[in-house]
């Protein structure tokens, strides 16, 4: 499918099973996620812009690549997607963060927002929207609904797991943006959680529950 990476790194699949575990305790899990979102990132931003930049060596004056163009913007699905950030700032330490506040509605299934905030100017940076988890969809149609109403302009997200209804979803909402999964999983439950998953992603990360 187009704009659609599904990740096969043998790392990455491996973590992803650690993940799934039901005893698989907090502090692993979180480790994990934030180790999966650096290898997912290491993928993703394969195309960030270079540009050539004088530097002096101990041997010799020389140009050299460094990225270019306006800092990153990390934009992480509130709660669970704040798990992921940490592993992209390990890759790009200059990222500036935004905030998107999604729950979903646990008979409907939508999302509610309830906050938003985005690094300013937010039309010249590449975005890159994380979360865990894409299940209906919801949750990252309208994250990205939010960020192009605001003037965004080149978006990739970023899952650790998703379901087909949901790459369906997204993709037919937003087929300008880049989606990049670390694993494709069956379909959705009646009660549209992944199967077979890793359960609420938001609860195994903090804790609660
Ligand atoms: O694709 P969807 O059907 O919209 O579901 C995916 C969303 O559900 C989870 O968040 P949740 O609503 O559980 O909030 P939380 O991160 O605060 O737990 C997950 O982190 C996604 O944001
Ligand atoms: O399986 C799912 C679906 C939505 N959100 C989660 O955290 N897990
Ligand atoms: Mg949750």
């Amino acid at each position: 499918m187009k704009n659609v990476f599904i990740m096969d790194h043998p790392l990455i699949q491996h973590k992803i099973s650690l993940l799934r575990k039901k005893e698989t305790g907090t502090n692993e899990f979180r480790r994990l996620v934030e180790e999966i979102a650096v290898l997912i990132g290491f993928e993703a931003f394969r195309d960030l812009p270079l540009e050539d930049v004088e530097v002096e060596t101990p041997i010799e004056t020389c140009m050299t690549p460094m990225l270019a163009g306006k800092k990153l913007a990390v934009v992480p699905v509130l709660r669970a997607g704040l798990g992921m950030v940490n592993g992209i700032t390990t890759l790009v330490p200059s990222a500036k963060i935004g905030h998107i506040g999604l729950y979903r509605d646990p008979e409907t299934h939508e999302p509610h927002e309830y906050y938003c905030k985005l690094p300013v100017p937010i039309e010249q940076r590449q975005i890159v929207v994380v979360d865990p988890m894409l299940a209906t969809g919801g949750s990252a149609v309208a994250a990205v609904d939010f960020i192009k109403k605001h003037g965004g302009k080149t978006i990739k997200c970023m899952f650790i797991i998703a379901a087909p209804e949901g790459i369906e979803r997204l993709t037919k909402a937003h087929p300008d943006v880049q989606v990049y999964v670390g694993h494709l999983d069956r379909e959705l439950n009646e009660a549209a959680y992944i199967c077979p998953g890793l359960g609420d992603a938001g609860d195994r990360i903090f804790g609660t529950k």
